[in-house]
C-alpha cells in the first residue's frame, strides 16, 4: 500500500496552509510546482529534519535526510513537546503549536520507496470522508454554478423579448402617429443642429435591436457614471451576475470549509447580487432604462385644430399645456384673456405659432362637409315642386290666438279614424280644397324669435290676429316688428268680429300707424275679418294664406333624401327621445338615418298629429319621429344621411362647433364691436337698437334722437322699441338681431336676462335721455370718451310697509341681489319700470342703522323724499362710475 500522499493531503494532515508547506518544502530542497504532487515517504522524512533542523533540533532522533537508518525503520517517537510551526504570511504571519500525538513509523524500502507507515482504519475512515465530502461540495458548488447560469440566461432571454417588444411598440407608434412630428423634428434640427445628436441614438435602436445598452451611447454613460461601479455594471448586469457566479463557483469550489472571511464574502456577494437581480429585472420591465425613461429625441409639435372662436382653456387642453401658460403667451402678444374668455381664430392660430405648434382650420374633408356635399347632390339633384306654406299666428294676450289655431285644428285637421283626436305635437296641417297648409302651434312672437335667433327660418307667412274690440296693443307692434326683421309678409286676422264692439276699421288704422297698411287702403297686407269662436272668416284666412303662398312662389324638392327643423322635443318615458320636425326638404321615411342637431339616430318610427304611424313625410309636413339618441333642441335643424357612422361622426362635431359658435355670439353685439368694424369696409355699418322706455314720450324722443344720428360711416335703426319692462320678447329680438339693448328708466326681467346673458346681448340702462342720445352719438362718430354707468350694486324686494311716525314709511324688504348701502343712491320700481329715483333714508336692521345689508337678509328701507313705496316694488341700489369705453 503506498503512503504518498499529495502535499495538498500532507498539509492537511499537518494542519498547514498548502501554500506554507510548499515553501517549507521547497526550503528543505524539494521544489513542487502544484500541490497535487504527490510527496515521496523519503521527502516526508526529509522535510521532518529540515524541520528539526530549522528549529535547533539534532538529527539524533531521525536519519539524515535520504539516508536509511540502520534498523532500517525510522521511528517518530510520540512526544508530548510541542513544536512550532509558522503560519501564514505577512500580516497574517503567526506561530502555531505543533503537537505529535502518534507514534509514526517510516519504513523504508516499500516498492514505490514511500513511507510505509500503515493507516489506522479509523485514519482511512476519516479521509474517505473527507474526500467523499469534498467531492460533494465540488459538485454542489458547480450545479448552483450551473443553475445560476441558466437562470441568468433565461432572464436574460426574458428580458430582451420584453424589450424587443417594447421597441417594436414604440417604433410602431412612432411611426404611424408621429410622422408629421418626425418631419417638424427632422426640419428642425436641420435649423437648430444641438438638438439633433439625439436623433441618431433613436435610429440605432431600430438598426440594431439587441444592442446591451442601445438608449445612450456607451461613452456618454461610462463617463456619467465614472466611479459608480453599480451604474457601470447595469447596462449588462445579467452577464456580470453570470460571471460573478461563475466567479463564486470557482472561488469556492474545492473548499470543504470557508474561512470566516469567505464566508461574509460570499454572503456579502450573494446578498448584493440579490437585489441587484431584482433591480435588473426591474429595469429591463420598463424596457432595461430605454424605453420608460428616453428622452424626448425632438419638442413635441402639435397640430391643433382651431375653429372660429375658441377658449383658452380649449386651447390649452389641446396644446397640453396649461392655461396659465396659454394667458401668460397671450399676455406677450400683447392679448389681455382669461382661461375662461375665448378667442378668435387668428389670434389662437398667432398664439399656438408662438409656442411653437401648428394651427390648422377644421379639415375640409371633415364629416359636416361631407353632409354638406350629401345634402347639396340631393338638393341639386331634384325638381323643385310647390310646397305648402308654414304659418306661425302672432297677437296681443288674449286677441285669440289659441283659439284661431284650435278651430282650425278642430275643424280641418283630417282625423284619420272617426272621432280620432287631434294632438299637440307643436304644429299641423290641413288639407283645404285649394291646398294645404302647416300651422306651428305654438302661438306667439317668443317661439317665433327663439326659432329665428337659431337660424332657422320655418315660417313662411305671420299670421298677427288683432281683437276687433281691443285694436293694437304693445305685443301686437312687438309682432309687427318681429316679422318686419325676420322678412316675412303679414296677414291680419281682425278677430272676434262675432262681438258688438267690434271695429274693424280702428284696428286697420292703428296698424296704418305702424306702416302695415290694408290692401283697401291700398297696401299690400290682406286683412281678413272673422271669429275664432264661430269659425265666421275662417276658411276666407286659409284662402288669403294660400294666396300669399303663391305669391311667394314657395318651392321645394319633393324627392330624396329629407332636410329640415325639429319644432318641438321631448322625453317621452315609455317612447325616449321624441321630436317634432318639420321636413323642408326631401322625403323623410322610416328607417332613414338622420343627424338632428348634435343628435343622431335612425327613424323607428313616423307619427302625425293625429296619432296615426306615417311611412313618410314630404315638405312643409311636420312630424313626430322616434329613434334618436338624445333629444334635439327646438330649432335644430336636421338631415338624412347615408349611414350611421355619418351620422354619428356629424353629431359630434357639431357639438363642438356648437360651442365654438356660442362662444362667438357672446362676442360681437356690443356697440363698440360695430364700431371697432367701422373703416374696415367701404360699406356703411349698421347698429340696431332695441329700446325700451317707461313712457310712451320717451320711448318716441329716443326712437327719433337715435335714428337721426346716422351718418355715412354708421346706420342706426331703431328695430323695436315700446314701453314697459324689457321682455324675453325683446331680448330675442336683440340677440337675434344683433341689436344693443337700450333700456331707459326700465329693467329686464328674469327671463329676458336669462337670454341677454345667453347670447352675449349689450344691455344698457339709462335715466336720462341725453346720456343715451349722447352715448351713441360718440359711438356714431367713432369718439371714445369716458362714460358714466351706473352699475346696480343690490336689489330688495318690499315685503311690507310700515308707517312709522317719525321716520315715515319703511319698506321691509328682502335683499335679492347683490347689497343694499347706506349713503348710495336709489331707485324704486313697480313693474320693472322705475317710478322714483332719489337717496336712501334710513337702512336698519332689528331697529339698529346699518351700513349695507346683504343678498339674502332682511331689512327696513327708508327713501328719502317718497312714502309711496307699496308692497311688490323692488328698490335699487346703484352706484355711478366714470369709466373710459374701451373698444
Ligand atoms: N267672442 C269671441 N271671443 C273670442 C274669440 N276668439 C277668442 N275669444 C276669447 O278670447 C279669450 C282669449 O282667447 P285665447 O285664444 O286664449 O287668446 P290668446 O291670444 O291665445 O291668449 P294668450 O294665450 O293668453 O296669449 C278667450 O276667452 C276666448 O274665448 C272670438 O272670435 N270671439
Amino acid at each position: 500500500m503506498s503512503q504518498n500522499n499529495t502535499i495538498r493531503q500532507l498539509a492537511e494532515l499537518v494542519n498547514t496552509p498548502v501554500d506554507k508547506l510548499l515553501e517549507q518544502l521547497k526550503e528543505a530542497g524539494m521544489p513542487f510546482d502544484s500541490a497535487d504532487q504527490e510527496v515521496t515517504s523519503a521527502q516526508k522524512v526529509k522535510l521532518l529534519g529540515f524541520l528539526r533542523r530549522t528549529h535547533g533540533r539534532g538529527e539524533s532522533a531521525a536519519a539524515p535526510a535520504g539516508t536509511e537508518p540502520a534498523s532500517g525503520k525510522i521511528t517518530l517517537s510520540r512526544s508530548s513537546r510541542k513544536q512550532e510551526l509558522t503560519v501564514g504570511g505577512g500580516k497574517n504571519k503567526a506561530t502555531v503549536d505543533v503537537v505529535v500525538r502518534k507514534k509514526v513509523v517510516l519504513k523504508p524500502g516499500a516498492s514505490d520507496g514511500a513511507s510505509t507507515r500503515p493507516m489506522t482504519d479509523e485514519r482511512a475512515e476519516i479521509l474517505r470522508k473527507l474526500e467523499e465530502s469534498k467531492q460533494r461540495n465540488l459538485d454542489e458548488q458547480q450545479r448552483l454554478a450551473a443553475t445560476d447560469r441558466a437562470r441568468a440566461e433565461e432572464r436574460q432571454r426574458k428580458e430582451e423579448e420584453v424589450r424587443l417588444a417594447a421597441e417594436e411598440a414604440r417604433l410602431a407608434a412612432e411611426a404611424a402617429a408621429s410622422e408629421v412630428a418626425t418631419q417638424v423634428a427632422e426640419a428642425e434640427s436641420e435649423t437648430k443642429p444641438t438638438r439633433a445628436p439625439a436623433k441618431p441614438g433613436t435610429h440605432g435602436h431600430a438598426a440594431h435591436p439587441h444592442p446591451p445598452k442601445p438608449a445612450r451611447p456607451g461613452g456618454q454613460d461610462d463617463a456619467r457614471n465614472a466611479g459608480n461601479a453599480k451604474h457601470k455594471t447595469r447596462g449588462s448586469h445579467v452577464m456580470v451576475a453570470g460571471v460573478e457566479d461563475d466567479d463564486n463557483a470557482a472561488r469556492f469550489a474545492g473548499k470543504l470549509h470557508l474561512s470566516a472571511a469567505d464566508r461574509a464574502r460570499r454572503t456579502t456577494t450573494t446578498s448584493r447580487n440579490k437585489p441587484r437581480h431584482s433591480r435588473s429585472s426591474d429595469q429591463s420591465r420598463t424596457g432595461g432604462g430605454e424605453h420608460g425613461f428616453q428622452r424626448p429625441t425632438a419638442p413635441v409639435v402639435r397640430e391643433v385644430t382651431v375653429g372660429d372662436a375658441i377658449t383658452v382653456s380649449d386651447l390649452a387642453q389641446k396644446l397640453a399645456l396649461k392655461g396659465g401658460d396659454v394667458v401668460k403667451a397671450l399676455f406677450k402678444m400683447g392679448v389681455m384673456a382669461t382661461v375662461t374668455q375665448s378667442i378668435d381664430h387668428d389670434t389662437a392660430v398667432l398664439v399656438v405659432e408662438e409656442l411653437g405648434h401648428k394651427a390648422v382650420r377644421p379639415s375640409d374633408s371633415d364629416a359636416e362637409t361631407e353632409l354638406l356635399a350629401q345634402v347639396e347632390d340631393a338638393g341639386q339633384q331634384g325638381e323643385l315642386a310647390q310646397r305648402p306654406p308654414v304659418v306661425t299666428i302672432m297677437g296681443h294676450v288674449d286677441h285669440g290666438k289659441t283659439s284661431l289655431l284650435d278651430y282650425i285644428r278642430r275643424t280641418k285637421v283630417a282625423t284619420g279614424e272617426a272621432g280620432g283626436i287631434t294632438q299637440h305635437i307643436g304644429a299641423y296641417h290641413v288639407k283645404t280644397a285649394k291646398g294645404t297648409i302647416s300651422f306651428l302651434d305654438t302661438p306667439g312672437h317668443a317661439a317665433f324669435t327663439s326659432m329665428r335667433s337659431r337660424g332657422a327660418k320655418l315660417t313662411d307667412i305671420v299670421v298677427l290676429v288683432v281683437a276687433a274690440d281691443d285694436g293694437v296693443m304693445p305685443q301686437t307692434i312687438e309682432a309687427v316688428q318681429h316679422a318686419r326683421a325676420a322678412k316675412v309678409p303679414l296677414i291680419i286676422a281682425i278677430n272676434k268680429m262675432d262681438k258688438s264692439d267690434a271695429d274693424p276699421m280702428r284696428v286697420k288704422n292703428e296698424l296704418l300707424a305702424q306702416e302695415v297698411v290694408a290692401e283697401d287702403f291700398g297696401g299690400e297686407t290682406q286683412m281678413v275679418e272673422l271669429s275664432a269662436k264661430s269659425g265666421q272668416g275662417v276658411d276666407e284666412l286659409l284662402d288669403a294664406i294660400l294666396l300669399q303662398s303663391e305669391v311667394l312662389e314657395l318651392k321645394a324638392v319633393p324627392d330624396g333624401r329629407a332636410s329640415g327643423t325639429v319644432i318641438e322635443s321631448a322625453l317621452d318615458k315609455g317612447r325616449g327621445p321624441v321630436a317634432t320636425v318639420l321636413v323642408q326638404r326631401g322625403i323623410l321615411r322610416k328607417g332613414d338615418y338622420l343627424v338632428c342637431g348634435v343628435q343622431y339616430g335612425r327613424v323607428r318610427a313616423l307619427f302625425n298629429e293625429t296619432g296615426e304611424q306615417v311611412a313618410e313625410a314630404g315638405p312643409s309636413i311636420p312630424v313626430q319621429v322616434l329613434g334618436l339618441s338624445g333629444v334635439p333642441d327646438a330649432g335644430d335643424d336636421f338631415v338624412v344621411v347615408a349611414d350611421e357612422r355619418l351620422a354619428k361622426d356629424v353629431a359630434q362635431q357639431r357639438e363642438a362647433k356648437r360651442r365654438e359658435s356660442r362662444l362667438i355670439k357672446q362676442a360681437g353685439n356690443r356697440m363698440e364691436d360695430v364700431m371697432a368694424q367701422m373703416g374696415q369696409g367701404a360699406s356703411q355699418q349698421v347698429l340696431n337698437l332695441v329700446v325700451k322706455a317707461d313712457v310712451h314720450g320717451s320711448m318716441e324722443a329716443l326712437r327719433e334722437s337715435l335714428s337721426g344720428l346716422s351718418n355715412d360711416q354708421i346706420r342706426i335703426t331703431v328695430i323695436g322699441s315700446g314701453v314697459g319692462g324689457i321682455t324675453e320678447s325683446d331680448a330675442q329680438l336683440a340677440a337675434t338681431s344683433k341689436a344693443a339693448l337700450i333700456g331707459f328708466n326700465v329693467r329686464a326681467d328674469a327671463s329676458a336676462r336669462k337670454i341677454i346673458d345667453a347670447n352675449g346681448v349689450d344691455l344698457r340702462y339709462f335715466s336720462i335721455i341725453y346720456d343715451v342720445i349722447d352715448q351713441v352719438k360718440q359711438i356714431a362718430s367713432g369718439v371714445l370718451g369716458k362714460e358714466i354707468r351706473e352699475d346696480i350694486i343690490g336689489t330688495a324686494e318690499v315685503q311690507q310697509v310700515f308707517r312709522h311716525s317719525k321716520f315715515g314709511s319703511i319698506a321691509g324688504s328682502i335683499v335679492v341681489e347683490g347689497v343694499i348701502r347706506r349713503g348710495k343712491p336709489v331707485r324704486v320700481l313697480r313693474d320693472d319700470t322705475v317710478i322714483f329715483t332719489g337717496d336712501l333714508d334710513s337702512l336698519r336692521r332689528f331697529q339698529e342703522n346699518v351700513d349695507e345689508v346683504k343678498h339674502g337678509t332682511e331689512c327696513g328701507i327708508g327713501v328719502k323724499g317718497y312714502d309711496q313705496v307699496r308692497a311688490g316694488d323692488k328698490i335699487e341700489c346703484f352706484e355711478r362710475v366714470e369709466v373710459q369705453r374701451t373698444l
